[in-house]
């Protein structure tokens, strides 16, 4: 099993069509010489004509009219329970971003689904939606499971699922809340057991190695599973775990019992993603890739900057861009440390730079750290911190990239340029992410001047224009 790579996107075919203009869609193919390098299943050697099912078409055929007035309410109803929507009101999820609008009605109708879309586009609730509406609360059993690749997104994700659980109101309702549990690598599993010996709960939040952990002492049990969703999905298939993720697609349960989602902002060769999934029976057959704005695969209410600097005055160049700024709260991406700069016993770069930012930069009360070799309880408090100050600057890497969603994020600084584009956007996407919002986010990126190649490089790939400011 390959890695996932960057892969250079180019518009391939014409539009496929849609009932309605303002949904067509352009479809995009790898232009990697060698396609078998980047296949989420190298043992398929030869193409067998693609499923028709490759691309979404409109789900909706109501009038340009009707589109702009649904409500997230009206889509959901009647799968999701009345009580779930009018909490999903309360918490101001009322208009239906995109791919809401788009994948709910497949979703509901009980098809296997691919979801490509932005970063920060509203993916997440889009498929808890769908976990509420198939669960049944009476049962008790684990009905739904999302895989999510890093501690931090699993800590998100069911925060947002318990905030949508939470127990319907009083003679209300007959039924029982939805319970949710996290699973996740770093956490207590002796606590999880005895919960799950106890009851299990109807919601499996989980990181792969701790769900595996359950799975192969028979602790957890997945017959009853309706719903399966990978998030992340090209960045899990590209880590150390597929194996196991291959496992839990095929072993642990069959497709015909349960839908199965797979979800990301990036997705590298798509087509033979989806051609894949059908044949190694990850999903059903007529599994369907919703792509959101495939055009643009870059939310375009960022602004992206660079700053040319010498390699030893990259942290004077940071210092007085963030003076500039002016900023309310960012994050800035370090590159991890080299083996060889571990072994001479040298400082992370990510501390050594949080510790440059206290002493020299006073403009935000709060400078926190996140990086792999963190201890679990260390990362988790620096989240929780970060979401409760109005005011913060997160030094992190690119442990923060993926999925981490901080809405008062405004700018990300690349302190080290990331390695791929696909990275690029991932932690681009980690500002602008309030999906009716007209503000501008930026992205600046401090370079030696020969990396602008680079830079260029995921330019051309990922259709942005990054502008040079000079400091
Ligand atoms: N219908 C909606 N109305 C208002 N805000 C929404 C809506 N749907 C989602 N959001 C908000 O948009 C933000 C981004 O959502 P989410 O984290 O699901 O994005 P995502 O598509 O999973 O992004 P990524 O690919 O970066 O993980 C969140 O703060 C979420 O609360």
């Amino acid at each position: 099993m390959a890695t996932l790579s960057p892969t250079q996107l180019l518009p391939l075919s014409p539009p496929i069509h849609t009932s309605n203009s303002r949904h067509a869609h352009l479809s995009f193919q790898s232009l990697n010489p060698n396609p078998r390098i980047f296949s989420f299943n190298s043992s398929v050697s030869n193409f067998s004509p693609l499923p028709a099912v490759l691309s979404s078409s409109p789900i909706t055929t109501e009038s340009d009219s009707d589109i702009d007035d649904v409500t997230l309410r009206r889509i959901c109803e009647p799968h999701v329970p009345d009580h779930i929507l009018c909490r999903m009101e309360e918490l101001g999820y009322v208009a239906p971003t995109p791919v809401q609008r788009q994948a709910l009605p497949t979703l509901f109708s009980g098809r296997d689904c691919i979801l490509h879309a932005q970063t920060g586009s509203g993916k997440t609730l889009t498929y808890l939606l769908l976990i509420f509406a198939v669960v049944k609360t009476q049962r008790s059993a684990v009905q739904a499971l999302i895989v999510v690749p890093t501690r931090e997104l699993g800590m998100q994700v069911t925060r947002v699922a318990r905030m949508l659980a939470a127990k319907p109101k009083e003679g209300e309702l007959e039924q029982k809340a939805c319970t949710v549990m996290a699973l996740l690598d770093g956490g207590m599993l002796t606590r999880h057991k005895s919960w799950l010996k106890a009851e299990p709960p109807t919601i499996v939040v989980a990181t792969i190695g701790s769900l595996c952990q359950m799975l192969e002492k028979h602790i957890i049990k997945l017959e009853s599973m309706r719903v399966l969703v990978i998030d992340e999905v090209d960045f899990m298939f590209g880590s150390k775990q597929v194996s196991s993720l291959r496992k839990l697609l095929t072993s642990y349960s069959s497709i015909n019992s349960r839908q199965t989602v797979f979800a990301s902002a990036s997705i590298p060769q798509h087509r033979r993603f989806l051609h894949d999934c059908i044949q190694q029976k990850w999903t059903k057959n007529d599994a369907i890739h919703i792509h959101v704005n495939p055009v643009q695969p870059m939310p375009l209410c960022l602004h992206h900057r660079f700053v040319i600097s010498g390699k030893n005055r990259r942290h004077e160049t940071l210092l007085s861009l963030l003076k500039s700024d002016a900023l309310q709260s960012g994050i800035i991406f370090v590159g991890e440390q080299s083996e060889k700069s571990k072994k001479a016993g040298n400082a992370p770069p990510p501390t050594l730079l949080v510790d440059f930012l206290k002493a020299s930069y006073q403009g935000c009360s709060d400078i926190l750290l996140l990086e792999e070799d963190m201890n679990f309880n260390s990362r988790a408090a620096s989240l929780s911190e970060l979401r409760q100050g109005s005011s913060y600057l997160l030094v992190s890497t690119d442990i923060a990239a993926r999925g981490v969603d901080l809405p008062d994020t405004t700018h990300i600084y690349n302190f080290d340029l990331p390695r791929t584009a696909v990275d690029y956007l991932h932690r681009a996407g980690r500002t602008g992410r309030k999906p009716f919002s007209d503000k501008k986010c930026t992205v600046t990126n401090i370079i030696m001047s020969e990396e602008r190649f680079v830079l260029q490089k995921y330019e051309n790939e990922l259709m942005f224009n990054c502008e040079e400011l000079i400091v």
